[in-house]
């Protein structure tokens, strides 16, 4: 099994705050790997470290088997902290902007709408999209470049269990055709249900990586994670 992305040491302060404090993570080729952690422990922070949107103090971040560079950066498709949309724009002219943005053809931007089932609601302005819409054409933007490496911050935060549920079955299905995905989540029900394995960060370093089943203690997945977060150096912050 090939890596996509392989995460070494990585440190980052951000204005005094130690936001990252030698976390390692390494996601294998073709897998759903759930990035987990207390509030504060740093998985933001190491996502955008990964889509190159900041820059480590310390670490290395390889993907497919390369240090982190612009080329391999347009490998990688992101949501993070939100969609991010032009509130007066329509779904589908938010991918043609984005298509054209990133040198990819129109048709690829018709397709992430399509994959995303929101070709019925495409000429609809982005103002007027529920939450479970917006965050669908989040990842109809990320996933448009055809990208090897998807990294989705909390898609599933504040969807209905529908909506949930259809994005469990996305990331299943890109998996299925090799696409992997590193997704934060603090649900462990959803990330149960979606994820080939997880890593754990507590404030900024990995407390456990290996699939999630190895997380729970007497069955009990959020007692287990509960014992992990406040064993873990630091805890909770
Ligand atoms: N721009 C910033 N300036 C100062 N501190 C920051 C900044 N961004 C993040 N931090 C701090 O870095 C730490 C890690 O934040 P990060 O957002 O990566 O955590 P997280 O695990 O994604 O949290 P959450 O689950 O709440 O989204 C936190 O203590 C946060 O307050």
């Amino acid at each position: 099994m090939t890596e996509a992305l392989r995460a070494t040491g990585v440190g980052k302060t951000l204005g005094g705050t130690t936001a990252l404090d030698g976390a390692e993570i390494t996601v294998r080729s073709g897998e759903v790997y759930g990035l987990l952690g207390p509030n504060g422990a740093g998985k933001t922070t190491l996502m955008k470290a990964v889509a190159g949107l900041l820059s480590p103090d310390a670490g290395e971040i390889a993907l497919f088997g390369r240090p982190l560079s612009d080329r391999s950066r347009r490998e990688v498709g992101t949501l993070i902290e939100g969609p991010g949309l032009w509130p007066h724009l329509n779904a589908l002219e938010h991918v043609t902007v984005h298509a054209q943005l990133r040198g990819v053809p129109e048709e690829w931007g018709h397709e992430a709408l399509r994959s995303l089932g929101m070709l019925d609601v495409a000429h609809r302005r982005t103002s007027t999209h529920s939450l479970g819409m917006r965050w669908r054409l989040g990842i109809a933007l990320a996933l448009l470049a055809r990208p090897r490496l998807l990294v989705l911050d909390e898609p599933t935060n504040g969807l209905d269990p529908v909506g949930m549920r259809d994005i469990r079955e996305l990331l299943r299905d890109l998996a299925s055709v090799g696409v992997t995905t590193l997704v934060s989540s603090h649900q462990l029900d959803q990330v149960a249900r979606t994820c080939d394995r997880v890593g754990v960060l507590v404030a900024g370093g990995t407390a456990y990586e290996g699939p999630l089943d190895g997380l729970a203690g007497d069955n009990d997945l959020e007692a287990g994670f509960f014992d992990l977060v406040t064993r873990a150096h630091g805890g909770v912050r």
